[in-house]
């Protein structure tokens, strides 16, 4: 069911369907348009990303069900299968969204989605799942090498689980953006290149495979056949690297003339293909189903107990534009923690409301943001919500996320304005420090408070499992009039490169647990 919340999928629905939100930056746009980038000259971070998938995805062997789209690539970037900075500029970007919530794999899947997707203009949107599994090391050599044969080509691609036509067609989409770039296989393309061209960052020398190389379309196929092809890979100078012309005609051309022929037959093909080159995983990794965007979700939400005995609940909800109909009727039905109804809300309106759109046509439906301030006695306090939604036409709908309505607990809360961000030097060493205070409802049942910040589990592999680091929470008052504790607790990163990882709450006792999860750093103050 799609419902919220979902930890396997929240964090990864957001990014791929909030391409351009107000919140954060998005990863999409940095393939969109396909030609710009912050890269040297010759290189787009769509073409680097659809490339890293596929060699992330080469290491696989389906029969012995090893490897597949595993993030492993981290780990083989200094083999002669893997030259050039793509892999690393790729990681550094995906890096920072790497989470407990967001596998690398799972990211660099994603990165092919953007790529093709943003390359296409929208005519090829891969449906994309979730679930995807990081390797903590290598995995074994089998990227296809331009120099090999056709036989070695033809073992490869059966061993990652694509036949002779598969693999012809799979080249042709690859092959269809970027190019070979001199700098890295000066043995293609000669360095340097007549004329030279430099720019802010720098010129690697690329020849394109084909004349629209910011284009996700047939064109490599189309010059291929007529045999005005750019492509360094069919016709450079260096026959022995000429991969793509002896795989392009492994069965006669029958293939890659199909593919020249027609657009859409070149991408459904590339659809089909490339969907099944970023879903290559073990078999014991099971996929969620493909993410869709849910209609309504809590974006952001928090809640604070006051002094005079009620909470404030700040919802910011995202909503399905078309769901609104260009109104912002939608009232907020609060639940209280004993199940009784509270006074609905309307959103509260302060200048321009916040909205967001796909970076590239079909990527999924626009959103607006509503943001509610909800008042409640605390002693009632609120334990989900449902929504009710006015279209254009005056047709009012309750989204209740599957029957059971939107959760959204109480009982353990980080509260944000008595929380800080600070540094401690430790030995010459600058730390980061976490400062957070929490209100329980009835702490009494808890044996134990803790603040959890997930952190790698070795610092100087390039990606490690999380561990949760875990920090135990004192009392340190109670809300006078009501049943909140404040606990406080405090987090000292073990590393000067810490990352700021979402934190949790987390309550613990013989009766049951209650916690608060994924807290994000940016909503506690920094103080020098
Ligand atoms: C026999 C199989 C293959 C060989 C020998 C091969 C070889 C190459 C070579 C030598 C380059 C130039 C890389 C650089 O200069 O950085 C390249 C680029 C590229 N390859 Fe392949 N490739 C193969 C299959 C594939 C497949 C199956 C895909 C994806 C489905 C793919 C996607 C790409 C992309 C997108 C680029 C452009 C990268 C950029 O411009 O930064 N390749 N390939």
């Amino acid at each position: 069911d799609n419902v919220w919340p979902n930890e396997a999928t929240d964090e990864l629905e957001k990014m791929l369907f909030e391409q351009q939100n107000p919140f954060e930056s998005s990863l999409a746009t940095f393939a969109v348009p396909c030609s710009a980038s912050g890269l040297a000259i010759g290189r787009g971070f769509g073409a680097e990303w659809i490339r890293n998938a596929y060699h992330d995805m080469a290491t696989a062997d389906v029969q012995a069900g090893t490897g597949g789209i595993d993030a492993s690539i981290v780990f083989e970037k200094d083999r002669p299968e893997n030259p050039g900075a793509g892999f690393q500029e790729t990681l550094d970007f995906f890096r920072p969204r790497y989470t407990t919530r967001s596998s690398l794999a799972d990211l660099f899947a994603m990165g092919a989605v953007f790529g093709v997707g943003g390359c296409s203009n929208g005519n090829i949107i891969l449906p994309y799942r979730a679930g995807r599994v990081d390797a903590t090391g290598p995995g074994p050599s089998g990227v296809p090498e331009p120099q090999e044969d056709l036989a070695t080509h033809t073992a490869k691609f059966v061993k990652q689980g694509f036949n002779t036509t598969e693999m012809i067609a799979l080249v042709a989409c690859g092959h269809t953006v970027g190019g070979v770039h001199g700098v890295d296989f000066p043995e293609i393309v000669p360095n340097p290149q007549p004329p030279p061209v430099t720019g802010p960052f720098g010129n690697d020398n690329t020849v394109f495979f084909d004349t629209t190389t910011s284009n996700f379309d047939n064109q490599v196929a189309r010059e291929f056949v007529a045999n005005i092809s750019q492509n360094p890979l069919a016709f450079g100078h260096n026959e022995t690297t000429r991969s793509d012309f002896r795989i392009f005609n492994a069965d006669g051309g029958d293939m890659i003339s199909r593919m020249a022929e027609s657009l859409d037959f070149f991408s459904q093909t590339c659809a089909t293909l490339l969907e099944r080159m970023i879903n290559t995983v073990p078999p014991s990794v099971k996929l969620t189903d493909v993410l869709q965007p849910l209609p309504v979700k809590p974006r952001k939400w928090s809640i604070d107990v006051n002094a005079d005995k009620t909470l404030t609940v700040s919802l910011t909800l995202r909503i399905v534009d078309t769901l609104l109909g260009g109104g912002i009727q939608a009232l907020v039905k609060p639940v209280s923690r004993t199940g009784a109804a509270l006074p609905a809300t309307s959103p509260v309106v302060i200048g321009n409301i916040s909205t967001s759109t796909c970076d590239y046509p079909n990527c999924g439906p626009s959103f607006v943001y509503l943001d509610y301030s909800i008042n409640i006695p605390a002693e009632q306090g609120i334990s989900s919500f449902t929504i009710d939604i006015t279209d254009g036409s005056g047709k009012t709908t309750t989204y209740n996320n599957g029957g059971t309505g939107f959760p959204l607990s109480d009982a353990v809360q980080p509260q944000m304005s008595l929380s800080t961000q600070t540094t401690k030097t430790v030995n010459g060493v600058t730390l980061q420090q976490l400062n957070v205070t929490a209100a329980v409802y009835n702490a009494d049942q808890y044996t134990n408070i803790s603040l959890i910040v997930p952190q790698p589990s070795n610092f100087s592999a390039t990606i490690s499992p999380w561990v949760a680091e875990v920090a135990p929470m004192k009392a340190s008052g109670k809300i006078a009039g009501t049943n909140y504790t404040l606990y406080t607790g405090s987090w000292l990163a073990s590393n000067e490169s810490a990352p700021q990882h979402p934190f949790d709450v987390l309550a613990t006792g013989p009766q049951g647990s209650a916690s608060s999860t994924f807290n994000s750093w940016g909503d506690v103050p920094f103080v020098l």
